[in-house]
């Protein structure tokens, strides 16, 4: 495949940037209960419309910018003011269509009955709180400890947009299957299938037999120099940071002032011109530069179900639990297979593809320990 042009490649997915459209266009309506033992996830709330995703305006992507991840000074801000029982208001009104998953346990306990459950969690934002400097974004030992519970009784996996070995310097748990770079650098099980394709067989660092999964490392070198541009070109914007995730790349704009927001996406999007096989995502205070592959989230979902002998079960129910647009990918995949579903851990309303809400990461460690001593006393 030639990776200049992007021509020949059977995986090109798109060529354009991508973003959702900000959820003031997307609608829903009448409230959700919960789905019935069948799991029929089939809810009222209505389709976004065809062509949400759109060629992306600089303008569309300044106030995206301007919106990802509200600030801490905002929340405290928001406390004092008269308008918090509005905004206190709005998440209710906004939990009835995304029920929180600790007070919905009972129903979630009595749906995985006698299933078996398969965990996915997401890292930042998930398992640790957001925090200005990506490097400092710890998890608490109280949360290592209730995932490491979870694992001992449930496949555990970890899919993060950083890099594998980055996401498991934060963990540092050896019973957990990894995939780093939004799913494009899985270390998970042996698979159980036949299909072995690009799924080499290593010993990892414990001297497990694992499998590591790579679909975008011909993609390798070009990451490698658009990551050197990139920080080339920000590197006169205060606050602006750069992280190598291996297959992707963050320019992080989080500790830059609101005015230089569009010197950030200008200077991004230049340099990604030259590179029609890489492309432009938007997180909380980020823009991921990643390959043009047809690969994300929510397919390393699939291959590791997959590879844990969990895909083709009907009594299987496995939980995705993520704060970020590039979870979206995962929760559709659960939603459209109608077996498992999404947790969005979100304290403001969002429009997602996620069956249930938790606040923060406070409330996921409490979803966890919840999981873990319902198996405990169910078995
Ligand atoms: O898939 P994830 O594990 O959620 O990774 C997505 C990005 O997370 C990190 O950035 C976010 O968290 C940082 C630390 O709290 C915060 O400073 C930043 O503003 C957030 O966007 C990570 O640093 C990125 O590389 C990931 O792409």
């Amino acid at each position: 495949m030639d990776l200049k042009t992007g021509l020949n490649s059977p995986v090109i997915a798109d060529h354009l940037p991508t973003l959702a459209l900000p959820a003031a266009v997307m609608t829903f309506t009448t409230p959700t209960s919960f789905p019935s033992p069948g799991l029929c996830l089939n809810t009222t709330k209505k389709i976004p419309l065809p062509g949400k995703i759109e060629e992306v305006r600089a303008a569309g992507w300044l106030d995206l910018m301007k919106a990802s991840s509200p600030t801490r000074k905002r929340q405290i801000k928001d406390v004092i003011c008269d308008a918090q029982s509005d905004l206190d208001l709005q998440y209710c009104n906004w939990t009835v269509n995304y029920p929180s998953a600790l007070i919905s346990f009972e129903a979630i306990s009595d749906l995985a009955g006698s299933k078996r459950l398969a965990l996915f969690l997401d890292y930042d934002g998930t398992l640790s709180p957001i925090v200005d400097n990506p490097e400092n974004a710890l998890m608490s030992d109280e949360m290592r400890a209730a995932v490491r519970h979870a694992a001992s009784l449930f496949p555990t996996a970890i899919i993060s947009g950083r890099s594998r070995d980055k996401v498991f310097d934060f963990v540092k748990l050896n019973e957990l299957y990894y995939a780093g770079s939004h799913g494009m650098d899985i270390m998970g099980p042996v698979r159980k299938t036949t299909d072995s394709n690009g799924v080499e067989c290593i010993r990892s660092t414990d001297g497990k037999e694992v499998n590591l999964f790579q679909p975008a490392s011909e993609f390798l070198p070009m990451i490698t120099e658009v990551y050197e541009k990139l920080g080339e070109s920000v590197k006169d914007i205060d606050g602006a940071r750069m992280e190598d995730n291996k297959f992707c790349v963050s320019v992080h704009y989080r500790n830059v002032a609101e005015d230089d927001y569009k010197k950030v996406f200008h200077r991004v999007t230049a340099v990604l011109e030259g590179y029609p096989c890489l492309r432009l995502t938007h997180g909380r205070k980020v823009f991921e530069v990643r390959p043009v592959i047809d690969w994300n989230k929510g397919k390393a979902v699939e291959f590791l179900l997959e590879s844990l002998g969990l895909s083709e079960s009907e009594d299987v129910l496995p939980i995705y639990v993520g704060d970020d647009r590039t979870d979206e990918d995962a929760f559709k995949v659960l939603k459209a297979s109608n077996r498992g579903f999404g947790i969005l851990v979100s304290s403001i309303p969002k429009e997602s593809d996620a069956f249930y809400s938790l606040r923060d990461p406070a409330e996921v460690m409490e979803f966890l320990r919840m999981l873990a001593a319902w198996k405990e006393q169910s078995t």
